[in-house]
């Protein structure tokens, strides 16, 4: 039996499967709470994940009603680009800063400047920096918490510090390193003169972890955890990996050819891809896979963190907010969300404010505005997936996952805003699942005859083909229309158009919206 656990923003979710057997055991799954200030300040306390992570995995393992002992390996997939620093104890020095803090949107234009700009950071990192990425939240802890840095002894994402927890190891993986900014992305190695211009009085041979191969181990589970856990000796934790990566593996986006779309609280559009991708912009990042190979990705800040605001300003619970998008038309009446409560990423506004635009007293209804943020959140990820051009574009199936996923109205709106076929994995917890999958991968690569990371996707990610959602022709042309007039608020409020050119060592993709 193998874990996957899944550190997202609001919440930890785990599972229990049997590759042998295909099938999935157990699930369980916790919240965690957000600490939330002014000028954008949303920050974690790494022990609330450890213990999500701990009660969750008791719900999966007491639902799929097996003996922990009988536990292989476990994989962690977390939230990218969290800064989790620690003092020599292994104590966070500060809570941790996530990825959609941006109180830091300063310090990461003083650090682009500093890098070259755009063009100097690609040079360096192979990608352009953004405030949610972990660099800006280092050079800001050293400006206004100095003595928290100065206590720095390591420095962590929080996949990798979950590992910690549990092995007592300190490593790092491509995947999740990726989003850091001090690695470059396509020869997968840390950038410590990087690492100088962001924090000069660290050593980054010190205080980085040690980077590892996917397909290895983070180390062992520890006697001590093992005995909280109720589990047997020696139980093998994988590399693990961000949220993102893990969502690929686990909806079997591991060669080129499919899109997966993550409706968490960020927005997600990645598709993978066996060459590192250039993007001349910072609209999508050339990250790395957690397995081999790379996952081109675009994020938008503002998914379900933006519908649950309007749905519980009205006081809806889920059902009667479904409800409601499904009573307005396409097109909310009139009514354009731009949903930017979080400040956003893509486009790169990290001061941003949400704007409900072209209300009158006949469209100011509850549906019409529960409709006009879902679809703002849509149109982001339509913004996201031009910028990915022709790898996504050729794509023959869109992978949903992530807790909007299970709204079905939320499906088909997703399936005519983009233009393609939308179907979910039967396990919506995707980064979980992948998780699971890369651990018991590992596991085999250590017994050195396992297999193959393709053949336990084949076993494990099955789809369900109830939730498939087909774009509607009719539905596709009003959509069409609505988009234009999202993309014209978003141009008159902030001058934002959609440029940008994907460049791989053979390919020249030119992304080019209406
Ligand atoms: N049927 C649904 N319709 C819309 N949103 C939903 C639905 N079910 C769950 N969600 C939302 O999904 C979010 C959780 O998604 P999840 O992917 O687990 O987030 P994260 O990984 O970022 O913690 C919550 O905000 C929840 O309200
Ligand atoms: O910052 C990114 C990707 O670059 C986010 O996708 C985070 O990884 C958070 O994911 P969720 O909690 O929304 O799943």
């Amino acid at each position: 039996m193998y874990v996957g656990a899944d550190c997202g923003t609001q919440s930890t979710k785990v599972v229990v499967v049997d590759p042998e057997h295909g099938r999935i055991l157990g699930e369980g799954s916790r919240p965690h709470e957000l600490i939330e200030g002014a000028n954008g300040r949303r920050e974690q306390d790494p022990e609330a994940w450890m213990h999500a992570f701990v009660e969750a995995l008791g719900e999966a393992i007491g639902q799929a009603g097996i003996d922990p002992r009988a536990i292989r390996a476990i994989g962690i997939s977390g939230q990218q680009h969290g800064l989790v620093a620690l003092d020599r104890d292994g104590q966070p020095v500060h809570p941790a800063k996530l990825w959609c803090d941006t109180e830091t949107a300063r310090h990461n234009s003083q650090l682009v400047e500093q890098l070259g700009g755009e063009e100097g950071c690609i040079e360096r990192l192979g990608l352009v920096l953004q405030t949610g990425y972990t660099a800006s939240k280092l050079a800001w802890l050293r400006e206004i918490h100095p003595d928290a840095y100065r206590r720095i002894d390591s420095i962590l994402l929080p996949h990798d510090y979950l590992n910690f927890r549990l092995t007592g190891e300190k490593v790092a993986e491509a995947g999740d390193a990726s989003g850091t900014g001090y690695f470059d992305t396509r020869t997968r190695r840390w950038r410590e003169d990087v690492f100088n211009v962001i924090a000069p009085e660290l050593d980054p041979a010190r205080v980085l972890p040690r980077l590892i191969h996917s397909r290895e181990l983070a180390g062992t589970v520890t006697p001590d955890m093992a005995a909280r856990l109720g589990l047997a000796d020696n139980v093998i934790v994988a590399s693990g990996g961000g949220d993102n990566m893990m969502g690929a593996i686990g909806t079997g986006n591991i060669q080129p050819g499919l899109v997966t779309v993550s409706l968490g609280t960020s927005g997600t559009v990645y598709a993978y891809s066996t060459e590192p991708v250039i993007s001349d912009g910072a609209m999508v990042a050339n990250f790395c896979a957690s397995s081999d190979g790379w996952l081109p990705l675009a994020c938008t800040m503002n998914v379900t963190s933006a519908t649950t605001l309007v749905r519980q300003l009205f006081g809806l619970n889920l059902t009667d907010f479904g409800d409601r998008v499904a009573q307005a038309p396409i097109g909310s009446k009139g009514v354009t969300v731009l949903p930017f409560f979080n400040g956003e990423r893509v486009p790169m506004l990290p001061h941003a404010t949400a704007s409900f635009i072209g209300l009158d007293n006949l469209n100011t209804t509850q549906a019409n505005l529960c409709r006009a943020v879902v679809e703002g959140a849509t149109f982001g990820l339509r913004y996201g997936l031009e910028h990915l051009g022709d790898l996504a574009q050729g794509a023959s199936q869109i992978r949903l996952i992530g807790g909007g996923a299970r709204s079905p109205v939320w499906r088909q709106i997703v399936a005519d805003v983009l233009g393609a076929d939308v179907i979910c994995p039967r396990i919506n917890e995707a980064a979980a699942l992948g998780a699971a999958i890369q651990a018991a991968w590992c596991h085999g690569q250590v017994a050195g005859h396992g297999p193959s990371l393709e053949h336990l996707c084949d076993r494990l990610v099955s789809l369900d083909d109830s939730t498939l959602a087909r774009p509607d022709t009719q539905n596709r042309e009003a959509y069409e229309t609505v988009y234009r007039r999202y993309r014209a608020a978003l141009e008159e409020r902030y001058g934002v158009t959609l440029q940008t050119t994907l460049r791989t060592p053979h390919t020249a993709i030119t992304g080019g919206g209406p």
